[in-house]
């Protein structure tokens, strides 16, 4: 049975041999810890830096494992204020001049090598003293110390100045795929090599996420086909995921904000990936709060509350300007309220909802096609659309009989109508409302011009170049031909309209001109009677 652990932890490479890629950078840490044998080195300390899921933490790790070297790690989760640091690394810098006696002999035995990560996050609240405490264990270890990160210029230019530097870059993707095959064939998972490709180069270098992606798109399966791989753009710089690692753990609101701030995603959005991820990452440990939920859960899911009002708000006003305060609270909430640092890599997922309705990308999608419907409907862009006319139609579709006539007018499907109604399924009352409103679409398509039937927009082919013909439908000339054509037979229609107008106008006249006559034959005299016959 395919196994459930985290693989990128699982297959987590153990020595220098089995890392892939940066094979400078590996020998430049290797020439380092090797210059420890004889001496204190002049760089007690390195910097290994550069984009995540890229091999920095493994090396750190497999180093300690090469050299025999005892290692002692303090996460960001750690809280690492001046008096910790100084308890953990000062004390463990400090060990062996404490036992120096023992084991001058031979500094290979004994050696600790202390590795911080996230050393460009010193700077927070937390992390107060943080700095400093760390320049000055520098000063004096008499152990090897590794920093990492991903920004160096997050890092202090006291503390660079006192270390060796070494870079580590993105991962090519013809290179993560051997990775991936060898993942695959330990789980005993058939896989296409296209599938592990598209992994791959969607991966944007980072071979943490592409295993993730690997673990995610096999889950239940034993073979994989390019077909299953469902993988959701990423955004190289910053994912959602790593946006959430700042909301939840960071201690800088800015920057979690400039996270959140790159992410494509609408405060609507981000508040479920939020809300699905925050009890997995402050999770309710009877062990520690026996008596009592965590209050971070608690705290969270109140300023989770808070932002919904806004949300609420926007909907309700469509003042689009009250985004920003529902932004603010669901960003910066969950580090606000937390009581404590959680620290271990926690596997983020997407909203549940959106499982249930297809993976995220095909929720996005949807809400395109959603857009493009309304905007052919209102004759709006897709943007307007998308962020202003979907949320006045889910307002408006609260009323049963708008939703069945909207719902008829722009032809949206069973999903669609779950979405805009915002129900958790296609329940029984979704259903009714479907059915209702197919009437009213046969009558809108019957009166639909011939050349828009069976028409999709660009965003609902998913195509961006442009409005197309769909396969096997008419092309620009028959669409010019067709409006002609409508051209012609509207004249007609109005010329046949004009006509028939005339023939009743003409009856009419007659008619009246009858009643008059036979009013005045009947009730009275004609008044001017004698000038009638008065030729
Ligand atoms: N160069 C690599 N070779 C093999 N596996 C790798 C490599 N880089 C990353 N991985 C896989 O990704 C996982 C995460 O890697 P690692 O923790 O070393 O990344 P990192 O560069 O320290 O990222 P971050 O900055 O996010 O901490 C590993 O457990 C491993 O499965």
């Amino acid at each position: 049975m395919m196994d459930s652990s985290d693989w990128a932890e699982k297959y987590r490479p153990q020595t220098f041999k089995e890392i892939i890629g940066n094979k400078k950078a590996l020998h430049e840490l290797r020439e380092w810890a090797d210059s420890w044998a004889s001496k204190i080195p002049e760089n007690r300390a390195v910097i290994l830096f550069g984009p995540a899921g890229v091999g920095k933490t493994t090396s750190a790790h497999a180093l300690s494992r090469e050299m025999g070297w005892e290692l002692i790690e303090l996460n960001a989760g750690d809280q690492r204020t001046a008096d910790v640091i100084d308890k953990i690394a000062g004390s463990a810098s400090r060990m062996k001049t404490l036992f120096s006696h023992e084991i001058s002999e031979n500094q290979l035995l004994g050696k600790r090598l202390i590795v911080l990560d996230e050393a460009d996050n010193l700077h927070g609240t937390y992390d107060k003293g943080g700095s400093k405490a760390i320049s000055d264990v520098i000063s004096k270890t008499t152990h090897p110390i590794i920093l990492i990160a991903n920004d160096v210029y997050g890092i202090t230019q006291t503390i660079r100045s006192q270390c060796l530097e070494i870079s580590f870059s993105s991962i090519q993707s013809r290179s993560i795929v051997p990775a991936l095959k060898r993942a695959c064939d330990a789980e005993g998972l058939s896989c296409e090599e296209s599938a592990l490709l598209k992994i791959a180069e969607n991966a944007g270098g980072d071979l943490r996420s592409a295993m993730n992606d690997l673990q995610a798109c096999a889950l239940g399966k034993t073979k994989l086909t390019e077909a299953d791989i469902v993988v959701s753009g990423r955004d190289v710089k910053e994912t959602v995921f790593k946006a959430l690692v700042k909301v939840f753990k960071g201690k800088n609101r800015q920057e979690a904000l400039d996270a959140v701030g790159t992410l494509d995603e609408t405060p609507d959005d981000l508040i479920q990936w939020i809300d699905e991820n925050l009890p997995l990452q402050f999770p309710d440990d009877k062990k520690i709060f026996p008596a009592q939920i965590n209050p971070d859960i608690s705290g969270g899911f109140a300023v989770l509350a808070r932002a919904d009002l806004y949300l609420g708000r926007v909907r309700l006003r469509q003042n689009y300007r009250l985004w920003r305060y529902a932004n603010y609270l669901m960003t910066v909430g969950p580090m606000s309220v937390r009581t404590r640092d959680y620290s271990g890599f926690i596997k983020y997922v997407p909203p549940s909802r959106w499982k249930r309705m297809g993976s995220s990308k095909s929720m996005r999608t949807m809400r395109d096609n959603i857009a493009a419907k309304i905007s052919r409907r209102h004759h709006a862009s897709l943007r307007v659309s998308r962020n202003e006319l979907i949320p006045y139609y889910m307002r408006l579709m609260e009323n049963e009989a708008y939703a069945v006539s909207l719902s008829g007018e722009s032809d949206f499907d069973l999903d669609e109508l779950v979405y805009l109604l915002r129900a958790k399924s296609a329940t029984k009352e979704v259903k009714g409302i479907y059915e209702k409103s197919q009437e009213i679409a046969a009558k809108y398509k019957s009166e639909e011009p011939e050349f828009f039937k069976g028409k999709l927009s660009r965003k609902e082919k998913g195509n961006e170049g442009g409005r197309e013909a769909v396969k096997g439908q008419a092309t620009i000339e028959e669409m010019a031909a067709a409006v002609e054509k409508k051209k012609e037979s509207d004249q007609k229609q109005q010329e046949l309209k004009k006509q028939q107008e005339l023939e009743q106008s003409k009856q009419k006249a007659e008619a009246d001109e009858k009643s008059k006559v036979s009013k005045q034959e009947k009730n009275e005299p004609p008044k001017n009677q004698k000038s009638l016959f008065d030729f």
